[in-house]
């Protein structure tokens, strides 16, 4: 039998147990989506009412919809906003750098202003005038970079706009809804929520956010399977194997529905819209070749977060915890994959100077977990260095009964890769090599048909070695 992926694993020798998901902020019914909204800084509800210096954010991030544009927008609407723009962004830089220490007395505090200052600094360098010199470095004032580091190192976070600060933390609930209080007792379903924070003001962009909440809302289930299976040594222990396979058979199910979701996107989500209108607000520092200089902050502060990604699936623990409970083992991803992506997003450089040679060999879905919040990436952290989960591969490799219902949630997870290369290259391969990321979607750019043999597309090369990945763990 082939168990890869089960056997790598056998090399990690210090174990540890799970703690309660709670001390991972994971919540039973909403898993790593908070069980209630963030409040505002400076909200008269939130713990800081009275620190209204961080009012300033706030204001600056609800304007900034009406009077910002991406660079290559340049439909008359967006052209005639451009002074406005200025304005906002000379006010940025004329702020005083304000100092955190209020804020870390609040969890939602910091979260909140990781979520502020990340999309203010997204929308300040992405609408920023086409430079003189295009290969100038990009800079960002230090009345956002110095508090945005401050948040980030406390959080544990990346300094750059993710998953977090556009699915996992950016909603509120509708009026009428349970008030705060009552999530303690009803948790929050997909159709109470709506998004707060939308680059492109697109239906689209909001039902992007919505899809993904969506999975993570269905990731706890998959948490409590995952829990319930831990709970007991599964080897030798009848009950325990019984559950466990009764548990696979469950995640299968889960997996499919995952994987149904996801493909709900294509009905919600126009993908010209996806690529030229909300993707190009998402590039992180590197992108087109441009470095960001975080303005005022040492560089030991961000010797960990060089070269950001912006936001991705792949920053959702959901799919890394099922990755680590299935035994996937993306480490034989080669060193290039890493490279291809970064070639992909078109920030390799030429100066080698500048390269480092051990970043390039992390391999991706290890570099997305910097991405995540550090207690959702202990909990992984933990997850994989667990006695139980090893007790658990221990069983499935021993136990030819539990073959079979692990095989099937290995299936359900390569149908939801395949699935999810497909829309990638629907909604990002297709487009990639057609321009800039302009804005005018042309007739040519609306009937482009799929390019033929993506396969040799970087991108889908990185997706392909995680869905190969997947299937080289099935037990044959
Ligand atoms: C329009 C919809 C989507 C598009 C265009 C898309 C595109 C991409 C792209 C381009 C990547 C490569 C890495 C990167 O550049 O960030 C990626 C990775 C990833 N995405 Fe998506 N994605 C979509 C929806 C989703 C959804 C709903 C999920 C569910 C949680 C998801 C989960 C992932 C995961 C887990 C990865 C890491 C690679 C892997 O595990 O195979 N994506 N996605």
């Amino acid at each position: 039998m082939t168990t890869s992926g089960l056997h790598e694993d056998s090399k990690v020798t210090s174990r540890a147990h799970l703690r309660p998901l709670a001390e991972y902020d994971i919540d039973p019914d909403t898993g790593f989506l908070p069980r209630a909204p963030l409040p505002r800084l400076a909200d008269p509800s939130s713990p800081l009412k009275h620190q209204s210096e961080f009012l300033i954010w706030e204001k600056a991030l609800s304007l900034a919809p009406e009077v910002l544009r991406l660079t290559s927008d340049h439909s008359p609407e967006a052209v005639s906003m451009r002074e406005e723009g200025e304005v906002w962004r000379t006010a940025i830089c004329s702020w005083p750098v304000l100092s955190i220490s209020p804020l870390k007395e609040d969890a939602c505090m910091l979260r909140r202003a990781h979520v502020v200052l990340a999309w203010l600094v997204h929308y300040y360098v992405h609408s920023l005038p086409s430079p003189e010199q295009p290969q100038s470095n990009l800079v960002i004032p230090a009345a956002l970079a110095v508090p945005l580091v401050g948040v980030s190192l406390a959080l544990g976070i990346a300094p750059v706009l993710t998953f977090a600060d556009t699915v996992l933390w950016n909603w509120d609930v509708y009026h009428g809804s349970a008030d705060e209080d009552d999530y303690v007792q009803v948790a929050p379903t997909i159709n109470d929520i709506f998004f707060t924070h939308s680059f492109s003001n697109t239906q689209d962009e909001t039902s992007f956010y919505a899809v993904c909440a969506a999975c993570e809302l269905l990731g706890a289930q998959i948490l409590q399977i995952i829990k319930k299976c831990t709970m007991k040594q599964a080897v030798n222990d009848l009950p325990a194997i019984l559950a466990l396979a009764d548990g696979l058979e469950s995640l299968a199910e889960i997996i499919g529905e995952l994987t149904t979701l996801m493909s709900s996107m294509r009905d919600q989500v126009d993908p010209r819209v996806f690529c030229f209108k909300i993707r190009p607000w998402f590039g992180g520092s590197g992108i087109n070749g441009k470095e960001w200089v975080y303005q005022g902050v040492a560089a030991r502060d961000l010797k960990t977060c060089q070269n950001h990604s912006g936001p991705s699936g792949g920053q959702s623990s959901v799919i890394h915890a099922l990755d680590i409970f299935l035994g996937i083992n993306h480490q034989c991803q080669h060193n290039g994959i890493y490279a291809e992506r970064k070639r992909f997003l078109g920030f390799i450089r030429t100066d080698s100077a500048n390269s480092n040679q051990s970043k390039e060999s992390t391999n991706f879905m290890q570099r997305m977990r910097q991405y995540m919040p550090a207690k959702h990436r202990a909990y992984l952290e933990d997850l994989e260095r667990s006695s139980e989960l090893a007790s658990i591969r221990t069983a499935i490799e021993q136990m030819s009964e539990l073959h079979g219902p692990y095989n099937k949630a290995v299936q359900a997870l390569i149908h939801f890769r395949n699935r999810h290369l497909q829309i990638a290259c629907r909604y990002v391969v297709v487009f990639k090599d057609r321009g800039n990321g302009s804005m005018a979607i042309t007739d040519e750019t609306a009937q482009v048909k799929p390019v033929k043999g993506t396969g040799g597309n970087h991108l889908s090369l990185l997706l392909k070695a995680g869905r190969d990945a997947t299937c080289r763990t099935m037990i044959k």
